[in-house]
């Protein structure tokens, strides 16, 4: 796919930056282009891979934020997403519209800026273009408290309205012990970007050859058709650099259609493989996998590595498990990839423990939140005059 990127706030924005990092080190071009869009500036001033002029910096003006950010309310960020929508739509001018399959909007959901604000993003952008918009949101972890959880709950209901699809990220379940908050962000951002590129650089236009079983970027469409909540698993394994070679030079020999022959059993097995992998290991967002209304595999790395009849038999395994006929499979060759890479996308999962925690930690945050409201002023009043009321105020 060929996609426009829009971080918003500052995980929305270091994830983009990553996002076209490691588009950068594997050779792809899927982002035709990138946008970062944050209220505070110092965030901004760190990204490495976004251009500066697409670094767009709003709620300038307004007096809760002066280029500082939104405070982790996200009333503030979508005020200001919505009060400076022309600065920002002036920035999508540059997008190259004819050359993109959709619009993917990114976001940390537990603060304000990205939480408010993408939401409003998606909704413009959804209204102005008829290209589909997508949405990445991450949720926060559970211990970053009743705050974090209230703002990343109200914003899922109203980031998952206004996109076609919101593939979440989980902190929870990537969190680490033994990280720094900075080094697990790195680390996580990584991994988001490791997922997310290798999904949708699959049927991307960049020249790079086409093999037989291609995937499209409509069926990657497609699949993210249903609305509603996406998790992406992953698995990969390193190729043996001689084995590469080996095979190469006889798919050049056979023009690529070498169907049996020792290696091919191998090649059936490991695709296959590496589909149950990722599938049965950590997710992005943890989802029983037969909640999913659609699913699709891509297997991503050198042609010498692939194996139709290893796809067909990952793809009949993968529509037993998720107990769906709607499962699309396709390769994206990478000619001199050192790596086999197999990502999944679980399209529409309904059943995510992870956010029905997250919404019962939230309840219990407003409740929390309302009633600390109602009695605060009851006590600062008790603090700031004598019991007796035997004093008067100067
Ligand atoms: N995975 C990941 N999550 C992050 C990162 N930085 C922040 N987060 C998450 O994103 C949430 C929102 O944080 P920020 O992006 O800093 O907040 P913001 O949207 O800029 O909003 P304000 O700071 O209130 O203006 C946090 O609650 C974290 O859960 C990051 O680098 N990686």
């Amino acid at each position: 796919m060929n996609l426009a990127v829009i971080g918003f706030g500052n995980a929305g924005g270091k994830v983009v930056d990553k996002l076209l990092a490691f588009e950068e080190d594997t050779g792809r071009s899927l982002w035709r282009f990138a946008l970062a869009v944050n209220s505070a500036e110092i965030d901004l001033a760190k990204l490495d891979h976004v251009p500066r002029d697409n670094r767009i910096l709003i709620g300038q003006t307004d007096q809760r934020v002066k280029g500082r950010g939104a405070g982790a309310d996200p009333e503030v960020g979508a005020d200001i997403a919505r009060r400076d929508h022309q600065e920002i739509e002036r920035a999508m001018d540059g997008v190259p519209i004819h050359d993109i399959d959709g619009f993917l909007v990114v976001a940390g959901l537990g603060g304000g800026t990205g939480s408010g604000g993408a939401p409003v993003i998606a909704e413009t952008l959804h209204d102005r273009y008829a290209e589909p918009v997508y949405g990445l949101g991450i949720l926060p972890s559970a211990d970053e408290g009743g705050r974090a959880a209230f703002n990343a709950a109200r914003s899922l209901t109203s980031f998952t309205e206004a996109t076609e699809n919101l593939i979440c990220f989980d902190n929870d379940t990537w969190r680490q012990h033994g990280d720094s908050v900075e080094m697990g962000y790195e680390r996580t951002n990584e991994e988001i970007a490791r997922r997310v590129v290798t999904l949708l650089a699959a049927g991307e236009l960049d020249g790079s050859q086409i093999s037989e079983a291609a995937m499209d970027s409509s069926d990657v469409k497609r699949t993210l058709a249903t609305g509603g909540v996406s998790s992406i698993a992953f698995a990969s394994s390193e190729v043996e650099s001689r084995t590469r070679e080996q095979r190469g030079l006889i798919n050049r020999f056979t023009n690529g259609h070498e169907e049996s022959g020792p290696d091919e059993n191998d090649l059936t097995m490991k695709i296959h493989g590496l589909v149950r992998k990722a599938v049965t290991s950590r997710l992005t967002v943890p989802a029983e996998i037969d909640s999913a209304e659609r699913s699709l595999i891509v297997v991503s790395g050198p042609p010498s590595e692939f194996s139709q009849k290893g796809l067909r038999r990952a793809r009949e395994w993968l529509e037993r498990e998720t107990d769906s006929v709607e499962v699309l499979a396709g390769d994206d060759p990478r000619e001199g990839a050192d790596r086999l890479s197999v990502a999944v996308l679980l399209s529409n999962v309904t059943r995510v423990d992870r956010i029905d925690a997250l919404q019962d930690q939230a309840v219990d945050a407003k409740s929390n939140i309302q009633q600390q409201a109602d009695t605060r002023e009851d006590e600062i009043n008790d603090l700031i005059t004598d019991d007796a009321g035997e004093l008067d105020p100067i």
